[in-house]
Parts: structure tokens; C-alpha cells; sequence
């Protein structure tokens, strides 16, 4: 039986912001998110959702607003490091341990949260098994520092799978993935049933397996709802000026994202 899969923790934010040096990053977000469930964090550059992570992983502070997980709802501003860790697992867009570990050593990192002293049996499972769901067994004892960037990625997901997490946070989890990894990447994550948030540029990607989406621009929320509802052919011309088709899956019943062209300044 696997020791990663879980029941996911719901999770909400309530009218967050982030200011730095007079500039709102993040202007008054109220999302939130049932067990479970995988949403699609979108919106172009700059738009706010590697800000928006870094506030729902607790990496820094909400300037005003409040963010909650679990069931009943608990601040994580009041929640201890190491039961934060143990609730939730953050994978960055450029981590870099900047340390010389081998690929076994980052994966362990995840079990620190976990951890009394010495590595226990289900510690090496975890390990073993998080390295399994990421496909990065074979790379368990080459060092970090050598590898690409999608083993990298890979390597990534797999320690934080090693926190046996409830709520997953992914930024751009597929962008060094090739295409093969990157379906074979969404669909390990969707079996696990945590709860999993993660921003995405890649709208195919994200209408093929996220249950919602939310939408980012400007650091305001301008759409949420599940991915039938957000993934229009008016939002995408909308918000990334794109010319875009909204089909059904002519073999998968989900919706298919085929983009025309830009759409030029002033045609709308
Ligand atoms: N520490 C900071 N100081 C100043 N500006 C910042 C800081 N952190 C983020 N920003 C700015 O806030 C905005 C949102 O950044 P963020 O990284 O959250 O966007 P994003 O949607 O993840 O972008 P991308 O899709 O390009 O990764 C950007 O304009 C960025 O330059």
C-alpha cells in the first residue's frame, strides 16, 4: 500500500495581499480549495501566483488578509514549522539545494518534518516510494549538482512527496518536463488525491487535469471556478490576448485548448 497517497486538507485565503517597497504584488486573493481537489494556478508573467504560493506555503507573510488549512480551518500563522512541514510541501520553480547532496540526500530532506532522530523503516520507504512516483530511482545516488533540469524537477517532486504532504504546492512543475513526463508527471500527482495547487502556463495541460482553475492578473484574482467554467475562449483572449478555440476532446472528455494566434493590440 502506498505511505504518499492522502485524503487532502482543504484550504482557503481570505482577501490577501502582499506589498513590497509601496508596490501590491498581491491585491485582497480570496480562493479556496476542497480536499482533494487539483487547481490550476493561471495567468501571465508576473501576474502573482509564484507570490500567491510562497503566501499559502508560509514562506512569507500575507501583508493583510489570512490563509487557512484544514478541516476545521486552522490560520497557518498560528501553525508550528515542523506541523506546517508535515501539512505541506512547496516545489519551486528554480530550487537549488547549494549544497553537494546526491539525488537520495535531497529526497531525505523531506523527512525532517517527520524525523525524531535516526531514519526508522518507514522513513526508507517513504524515500524509496516518493523516489519511485517521480521516476528518479535510477538517478538515487548521482550527485544533485549534475543533474538536468527536469531530473532536477523530478528530484524536486519527490522530496516533497517524501513530507507525505496533504497540500501540495507546485510552481511550474512541468516546464522543464518533456512531453511525455509532463503527462506521466500530472497523472502520478492526480492519483494521489492530495489536495494540490499548481501554477501553470501551459492551459492544455491545465484543462486536461485540474478539477479548477483560478486566474491571476496583476496580482488581482479575475476568475475562478472549475476549469469548464474558467477556460474560455473569452479569457484566454482576455487575459493573455490570445486567439483560442475551447473544445471538447474529440477522445477525452475534458476540454482542449487550440490557440489561433495573438490577437493584435486594438482588434478587440
Ligand atoms: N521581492 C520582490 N520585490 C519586488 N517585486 C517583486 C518581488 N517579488 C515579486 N515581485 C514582483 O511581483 C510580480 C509578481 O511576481 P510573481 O513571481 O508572483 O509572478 P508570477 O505570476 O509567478 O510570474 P511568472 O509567470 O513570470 O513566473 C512581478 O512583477 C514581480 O517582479
Amino acid at each position: 500500500m502506498s505511505c504518499i497517497t492522502s485524503a487532502g486538507v482543504a484550504w482557503a485565503a481570505h482577501g490577501v495581499s502582499w506589498t513590497v517597497d509601496d508596490t501590491t504584488v498581491l491585491d485582497g486573493v480570496t480562493l479556496s480549495g476542497e480536499p482533494g481537489r487539483v487547481t490550476a494556478l493561471l495567468g501571465p508573467n508576473g501576474s502573482g501566483k509564484t507570490t500567491f504560493l510562497s503566501l499559502l506555503s508560509g514562506v512569507r507573510k500575507p501583508s493583510t488578509g489570512r490563509i487557512e488549512v484544514g478541516d476545521p480551518p486552522r490560520p497557518l500563522r498560528r501553525m508550528r514549522p515542523r506541523t506546517r512541514a508535515r501539512t505541506l510541501a512547496l516545489v519551486e520553480q528554480h530550487a537549488d539545494t547549494g549544497l553537494q547532496l546526491t539525488v537520495r540526500q535531497v529526497v531525505e530532506l523531506g523527512r525532517i518534518p517527520h524525523r525524531r532522530r535516526d531514519a526508522t523503516h518507514e522513513d526508507h520507504s517513504v524515500v524509496s516510494e516518493a523516489m519511485q512516483l517521480a521516476e528518479v530511482s535510477h538517478l538515487v545516488d548521482r550527485s544533485w549538482a549534475t543533474l538536468s533540469g527536469g531530473e532536477r524537477q523530478r528530484v524536486q517532486l519527490a522530496r516533497a512527496l517524501a513530507q507525505q504532504p496533504s497540500l501540495l504546492l507546485l510552481d511550474e512543475p512541468t516546464n522543464h518536463l518533456d512531453l511525455h513526463h509532463q503527462i506521466d508527471f500530472l497523472t502520478r500527482i492526480r492519483s494521489l488525491g492530495v489536495t494540490t495547487i499548481a501554477a501553470l502556463h501551459d492551459l492544455e495541460l491545465a484543462a486536461a487535469f485540474c478539477d479548477d482553475a483560478a486566474v491571476l492578473e496583476g496580482g488581482r484574482l479575475v476568475r475562478s471556478g472549475t476549469v469548464d467554467e474558467v477556460l474560455t475562449p473569452e479569457l484566454v483572449a482576455d487575459v493573455y490576448r490570445v486567439d483560442a478555440d475551447v473544445e471538447r476532446h474529440p477522445r477525452v472528455a475534458r476540454p482542449h485548448v487550440r490557440w489561433a494566434g495573438l490577437i493584435e493590440e486594438g482588434a478587440r
